[in-house]
């Protein structure tokens, strides 16, 4: 597998942050990787996400900033330009996937079905996003799904929360789980970067207590 991939899988949880004002980059990937998630999916759904992938890559080297809502070859380009390491989308864009595979971008497409999964074989992924996963059937819908797919691995990520997420990290079908629920834009824009600091290190004690460590 992937290097990076290999790296979220061990990180465990994606951090998926959405952000208005690329000021709000430096200190929320500071939060980030103090409580021990080194790691964003920073959303093309605003204009500000490629100048907070830039900053989050320059500041942090260490850190996996990886780039969410990624609709088109056009925004993986930027989004890489930037410094992004990972790409994912919310669904299977067929366009897109072969861009990143063909130019050994890793890419975690969204699948929220069995031909979407099969889609991603053929593409030679070994990792797919499940999304909107809490509201597509969750962590049972993931079980029935994997089975034929015996190689595939899931990163659930819609309606996960510090409650749901320890079940779904303790199935061997999950490679990692993506949730917005540390980063929310009203903490973001409240400054409130220790009470996200705090939220992530939770995060982290969920993660080991799932896993066993
Ligand atoms: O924007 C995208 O590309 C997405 O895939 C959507 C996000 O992953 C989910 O919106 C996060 O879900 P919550 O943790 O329930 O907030």
């Amino acid at each position: 597998m992937n290097e990076v991939l290999k790296q979220i899988g061990e990180i465990g949880i994606v951090p998926v942050v959405v952000l208005n004002d690329a000021k709000d980059a430096e200190p929320l990937a500071q939060a980030l990787c103090d409580g021990g998630l080194p790691c964003a999916e920073v959303t093309f759904r605003t204009d500000a996400a490629e100048e907070s992938i830039r900053i989050m890559a320059e500041k942090f080297p260490n850190m996996l900033v990886g780039a969410g809502t990624v609709l088109t070859t056009e925004q993986v380009d930027r989004a890489v330009a930037a410094g992004a390491k990972f790409i994912v989308s919310p669904g299977l864009n067929p366009k897109v996937v072969k861009y990143c595979v063909e130019k050994n971008i890793p890419i975690t497409p969204g699948c929220a079905n069995p031909s979407d999964v099969e889609q991603a074989l053929e593409n030679g992924l070994e990792v797919v996003k499940f999304f909107p996963a809490e509201q597509a059937g969750g962590l049972a819908y993931i079980k029935a799904i994997a089975a034929p797919y015996v190689g595939m691995k899931f990163m659930p990520t819609g309606g996960i929360n510090p409650k749901n997420v320890k079940e779904y990290l303790a199935c061997d079908k999950i490679h990692a789980c993506g949730g917005s629920w540390m980063v929310k834009g009203d903490l973001v824009k409240a400054g409130e970067f220790d009470k996200i600091r705090e939220l992530v290190k939770e995060a982290v004690e969920i993660v080991k207590e799932s896993r066993g460590k």
